[in-house]
Parts: C-alpha cells; sequence; structure tokens
C-alpha cells in the first residue's frame, strides 16, 4: 500500500504513459467529476484522463437513467475544452453486462506501454472489493480515491469516535483510516492495493442533487458546466 500528497510527482523519461480512467454513470456530469479529474491530472502528472460514461450501469439503478447518448453527449461538451481529457465510449461497443475488469482490458489493449490510474469517489472505492473479478483488476490500476461525504446509511458503518476529521458531526470519520480498512480487507485476499487520496475539498454535490434540482424547477448554474446546463435546459432533461 502507498499513499503520499505529494504534486507533479517526477516522471523518468523511460517510464511509460501515465493515463488514467474515470468511470462513471455520469447522470448527468457535474463539477465534482472536473474538480477530481483535474487535480488527479495536476497531483499525479498524467498525460491523459479517459472518460468512459457507463453504457447501461447494472449494478445501479435509478429510475432517471437517461439514454447513453444523452449522457455522452453531456460529457462529450463538458470536457470538450480540455486537450488532456478524453471521452471513451467503449462500453458501448463490449458484451453486456460490462464490468470495470473487462473495460480495463480493453482500454489496455487499445493503449498498449502505459501506466494505468483509475479516479474514484470513496464511495466508490469503498465497494472495490465487491466489484466483479476485482483480483484481476485492483493490482493492475493505482487508485486514486477523490474525498467525499458518505451517505447517510453508511454513516454508521465507517464512523471512528475519536478520529474526527469533522469533529462536530455525529459520525466523524477519517478518509484515510476508511481507505486503509478498504487496503486491509484486499490484503486479507493477499491483494495489493495501491490507493493514494487527491488533494482537494470534498464537493458535496452529485448527479442525483443536480437530477433532483431540476426536477425541483432550482438552477443548475456552477453545479454542473455552462454547455451541460444549456443542453440540460434545451432538451428538458430531468423534469418528471
Ligand atoms: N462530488 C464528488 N466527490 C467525489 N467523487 C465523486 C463526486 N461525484 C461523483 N464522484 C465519483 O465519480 C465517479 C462517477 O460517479 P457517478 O457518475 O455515479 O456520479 P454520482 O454523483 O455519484 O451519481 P449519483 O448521484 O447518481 O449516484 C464515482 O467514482 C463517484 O464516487
Ligand atoms: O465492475 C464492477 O463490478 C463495478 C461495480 C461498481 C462500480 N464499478 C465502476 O465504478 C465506476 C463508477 O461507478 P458509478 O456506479 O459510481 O457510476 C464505473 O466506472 C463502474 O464501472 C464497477
Amino acid at each position: 500500500m502507498a499513499q503520499n500528497g505529494n504534486f507533479c510527482l517526477a516522471r523518468s523519461p523511460h517510464s511509460t504513459l501515465p493515463l488514467a480512467i474515470l468511470g462513471g454513470t455520469f447522470n448527468p456530469v457535474h463539477v465534482g467529476h472536473l474538480l477530481m479529474a483535474e487535480t488527479a491530472l495536476q497531483q499525479f502528472a498524467l498525460e491523459q484522463i479517459l472518460w468512459v460514461p457507463s453504457y447501461c450501469p447494472v449494478y445501479k439503478s435509478a429510475p432517471d437513467l437517461l439514454s447513453f447518448e444523452h449522457r455522452t453527449e453531456m460529457l462529450r461538451r463538458a470536457i470538450a475544452s480540455h486537450p488532456q481529457f478524453i471521452l471513451s465510449t467503449i462500453e458501448q461497443t463490449q458484451p453486456h453486462p460490462v464490468y470495470a475488469v473487462d473495460t480495463f482490458l480493453a482500454l489496455q489493449s487499445q493503449y498498449p506501454d502505459c501506466s494505468w490510474s483509475w479516479i474514484l469517489g470513496l464511495d466508490a472505492f469503498r465497494s472495490l472489493p465487491r466489484w466483479y473479478h476485482y483480483q484481476e483488476l485492483v493490482p493492475r490500476c493505482r487508485w486514486l480515491v477523490a474525498p467525499r461525504w458518505p451517505q447517510a446509511d453508511q454513516l454508521e458503518e465507517i464512523a471512528e469516535p475519536n478520529v474526527g476529521e469533522r469533529s462536530s458531526q455525529p459520525h466523524p470519520f477519517s478518509l484515510s483510516a476508511t481507505c486503509q480498512q478498504v487496503a486491509k480487507q484486499l490484503a486479507q485476499a493477499s491483494i495489493n492495493l495501491t490507493w493514494h487520496l487527491l488533494d482537494m475539498p470534498r464537493l458535496d454535490i452529485s448527479s442525483s442533487l443536480i437530477r433532483r434540482y431540476c426536477r425541483d424547477r432550482r438552477s443548475i448554474r456552477y453545479l454542473v458546466p455552462e454547455p451541460v446546463r444549456l443542453y440540460i435546459h434545451e432538451h428538458q432533461l430531468y423534469q418528471n
């Protein structure tokens, strides 16, 4: 296990190209996603980030899941101005159901001679020991974890009295202790996990929140990139 908060880790001239995957449902993409990608890019001197929208997420049920086309189009517009952000629609062409390990192996053959990181939020990281064939995936990537407040129903599970980074809250918890628990769980299965915390503020923003604001006819300006807000408005998305 490794952890540090260094910025721009030096790259030797002989090292492989450092790429990262940021997978998600992106229903819709929001500024939390963009901040985690930008932080990872800078903190770990990544060459590019591949944004990989899930075609049909089997592990996530959202009654208001938009079509792949809508979610991908919003993502395309959100990252268009960033030269190091690349959209990959690879999951559209893979046999179903698509799991992260399949996506990773497909991308690895598409981009040979690269070193790989996977960017994800703390909630997704905590579920890593339950991912399909995680034994094959975990050791092949470096895991870059964006801090995120746990959902109310998860607080009891991970609360650590006396460790509080948010001590005024009823269930304080430590980000790094939570990550270490995941590493420990995987170590028990003899799986080596390399993880780092992203050095960014926690943004209490989620796609569910954006969808709720749209349903409630509240403004989503500054919560999503402007082209995404305009696209949602133009197509009257998430209204019901
Ligand atoms: N505000 C955030 N802070 C840190 N990580 C985030 C944040 N929002 C999303 N992520 C992470 O980005 C990845 C893709 O997330 P996803 O597209 O499912 O968005 P979401 O906001 O979690 O969606 P939903 O609210 O519908 O569950 C996941 O690893 C998730 O943990
Ligand atoms: O492969 C799995 O079993 C698996 C289970 C849960 C999540 N994932 C991956 O986690 C990423 C974020 O997923 P989500 O549900 O937060 O949108 C996405 O790239 C998924 O492929 C993968």
